[in-house]
């Protein structure tokens, strides 16, 4: 077990996490960049802007500086993961990691051009550093009140995805292990996608049957690239896979799934994302997974229809027209 940790970002999984990790016993430094919010939230013990009726506990430090932190053995990241790669070298630059400290990613997401992972990533900025990666059907909302869930620590190192388990297993929170970590990051990752189709299906008005099929195919997809980029397949089967694909292609928790309905119902993009005060990976996801399954020749099509719809000014109703009129195909390949 661990008796401290820092956690970067604070947002709805961030909020949920430092709450967690706080409930489990540990000292928690929770780190966001807004210093009017954090210096809010010591007093109140709330914070003001996500999931606003949880109970920030006492055990939670909230720090608005990086400068401000003092290293802890265990560190969470999770910001959008378009923010991962500058948030650890400054947390390299400020001293704040070092060989003993153990890196965990909870962002979903493969960054865009270099198609890494997150803790390829962290990976890449602390060689000499363990990291790990928490993935699975986890709506922030739902566990931080506490509701029943589980998740799945991806380690190379299976002892210590062993003492990470430990350290966020809870009574409402069950956690499993994986070395797998690949896996477990792009299943996380590619998900997102697949929830915006799901809500673009759901917002033309399609019938449960179709939406059964897209999160079927999207499986099948998420296998095939997955596999393509050094993830194992049996993991996609799992929590981080077909867990969390059917948990945001059917909740309406889901910001990815709402993105989707919006841009089913006829808005558009800029419309939708000029209204969003929360991130949905799925939009800058779908250009970086669609980028590497093209680098690596695997076929996506449900990724691509994703992509056209949001890069290419494709109507959703013509996205689906075309999914419909490809070429007959057996089921397994
Ligand atoms: N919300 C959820 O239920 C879950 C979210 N995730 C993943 O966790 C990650 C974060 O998601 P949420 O917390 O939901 O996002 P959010 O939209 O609720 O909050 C994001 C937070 O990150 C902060 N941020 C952005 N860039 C930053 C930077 N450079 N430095 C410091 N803070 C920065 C923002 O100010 C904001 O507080 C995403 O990758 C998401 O896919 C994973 C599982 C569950
Ligand atoms: O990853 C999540 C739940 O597991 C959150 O999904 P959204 O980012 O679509 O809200």
């Amino acid at each position: 077990m661990m008796e401290s940790a820092t956690v970067l970002g604070a947002g709805s999984w961030g909020t949920a996490l430092a709450a967690m990790l706080a409930a489990r016993g540990l000292r928690v430094q929770f780190y966001g960049r807004d210093e009017a919010l954090m210096a809010e939230m010591a007093v109140t013990r709330r914070n003001g802007r996500y999931l606003t009726d949880v109970e920030i506990p006492a055990e939670v430090e909230p720090v608005s500086s990086l400068q401000a932190l003092r290293p802890a053995p265990l560190v969470v990241f999770v910001t959008p993961s378009k923010s991962m790669a500058a948030l650890a070298a400054e947390m390299g630059s400020l001293g704040l990691v070092d060989e003993s400290t153990v890196l965990l990613s909870c962002s979903k997401g493969v960054e865009l051009g270099t198609g890494r992972c997150m803790t390829e990533i962290l990976h890449g900025v602390f060689p000499q550093v363990t990291v790990a990666a928490l993935s699975g059907p986890n709506h922030a909302e739902e566990i931080a009140r506490r509701m029943p869930s589980a998740a799945v620590v991806g380690c190379l190192d299976e002892g210590m995805a062993i003492r990470l388990q430990q350290t966020f297993s809870l009574p409402w929170f069950r956690c499993y292990t994986s070395t797998d970590v690949l896996g477990v990051e792009w299943a996380g990752a590619m998900k997102n996608p697949y929830a915006i189709a799901a809500g673009i299906a759901k917002g033309l008005g399609l019938g449960d049957n179709a939406i059964a099929a897209l999160v079927t195919r999207a499986l099948a997809e998420m296998v095939r690239l997955g596999v393509a980029s050094g993830g194992r397949t049996e993991t996609f089967y799992g929590l981080s896979g077909v867990g969390d694909l059917v948990a945001t292609c059917y909740s309406e928790h889901s910001r990815n799934h709402r993105v989707g309905l919006m841009l089913g119902q006829g808005r558009s993009l800029s419309d939708i994302m000029g209204g969003m005060r929360m991130v949905a990976e799925g939009v800058p996801n779908t250009e970086s997974l669609w980028l590497c399954a093209r680098g690596r020749g695997v076929r996506t099509p449900l990724l691509d229809e994703v992509h056209a719809v949001l890069y290419e000014q494709k109507s959703p109703r013509e996205a689906l027209r075309e999914l419909f009129s490809r070429d007959p195909r057996p089921e397994v390949d």
